[in-house]
């Protein structure tokens, strides 16, 4: 399938700077949605060079499994998406300040890390992206977050969103609303697989096999979610049609509501929130030490 926004992201080089989870499941979005050409992405980590073999035969992307390899693909990109761990990501970004040219795009999906904090470990006003994107990118389906510096160019601002719109939808939003973001939709997808653990573990608690458990919880929950957004009704309203005067789904929800399940929910976000934050003052601290 092509993608109309193809024009957008041009034959831009990409250099994937960690290449786990949250990489592959942005390149394969990239890929698959004919995006980005292949040949034009990089990708690079510190030493699991069966990793980058594996991405390469999966995908067709150019692994850089050497020093000089490296330095070259992230020399010579247009865009440079840093995917590693936050803890890793101060002395990773700490040695692009010699290797990257002032223009380069800097695109992070790091939880916590502040566009100012980049941009004192490159040690310049950098043109960055912070996005905040979840694992659902995988199949198409990701929720992104995402805000720029003011150095990044109207341009550049369609071509990141392109980015991220082939694998799912994005918000812009202000920077400090990013870790907003992260608890709202980039652990979400976390929440819902926890939620429906609970779900087949009491379905097989009331003799249900596993795999009927299973598969009634997945459809429930894909059905549930499809609802809310081809419908447009609010969940609200969706949950009142469900819940019959004095029936089965009132008596669930007011033992739900016995165990405060809304508020748990709600502090658990704020609390992902305020990790993000604590996450990002973290590697603050360890960049003001330059
Ligand atoms: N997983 C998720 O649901 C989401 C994650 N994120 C963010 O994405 C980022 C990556 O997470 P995830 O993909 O799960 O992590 P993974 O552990 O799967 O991948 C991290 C990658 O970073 C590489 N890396 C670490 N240090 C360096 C370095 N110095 N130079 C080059 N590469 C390096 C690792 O290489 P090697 O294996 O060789 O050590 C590995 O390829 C995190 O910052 C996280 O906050 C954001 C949204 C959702
Ligand atoms: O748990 C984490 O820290 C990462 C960030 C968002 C989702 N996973």
């Amino acid at each position: 399938m092509s993608n109309p926004d193809l024009a957008s992201l041009g034959g831009a080089a990409i250099c994937f700077y960690g290449a786990g989870s949250m990489a592959e499941a942005i390149l394969r979005g990239l890929v698959e949605a004919q995006l980005a050409k292949p040949s034009n992405i990089t990708v690079l980590n510190r030493s699991n060079a069966e990793r980058l073999a594996e991405l390469r035969e999966r995908y067709g992307v150019i692994p850089a499994d050497t020093d000089v390899k490296k330095e070259a693909a992230l020399s010579s990109a247009d865009v440079v998406i840093l995917g590693m761990k936050p803890k890793d990501a101060a002395n990773a970004i700490r040695t692009l300040r010699h290797i990257l040219r002032p223009n380069q795009l800097i695109i992070s999906v790091i939880a916590g890390l502040s566009i100012s904090t980049i941009q004192q470990l490159l040690g310049r006003d950098q043109p960055v992206v912070r996005t905040m994107p979840n694992t659902s990118s995988t199949i198409g389906l990701g929720a992104t977050g995402i805000s720029f510096s003011s150095s990044v160019s109207a341009e550049r601002r369609e071509l990141a969103l392109a980015m991220f719109n082939a694998v799912g939808m994005t918000a812009v939003v202000e920077e400090p609303l990013i870790e907003a973001v992260n608890g709202v939709s980039g652990s979400g997808p976390a929440y819902v697989y926890y939620l429906m653990e609970a779900m087949i573990e009491a379905g097989v608690q009331l003799g249900l096999s596993p795999d009927a458990a299973k598969a009634l919880t997945v459809q429930t929950v894909r059905g549930a979610a499809e609802m809310v957004y081809s419908t447009g009704e609010n969940p609200g309203e969706l949950r009142r049609k469900v819940t019959s005067p004095n029936g089965t789904t009132q008596a669930a929800i007011e033992t739900m509501a016995r165990f405060d399940f809304q508020e748990g929910m709600k502090q658990a976000i704020v609390r992902c929130a305020e990790r993000a934050r604590e996450m990002g003052e973290d590697i603050r601290r360890e960049a003001a030490q330059d």
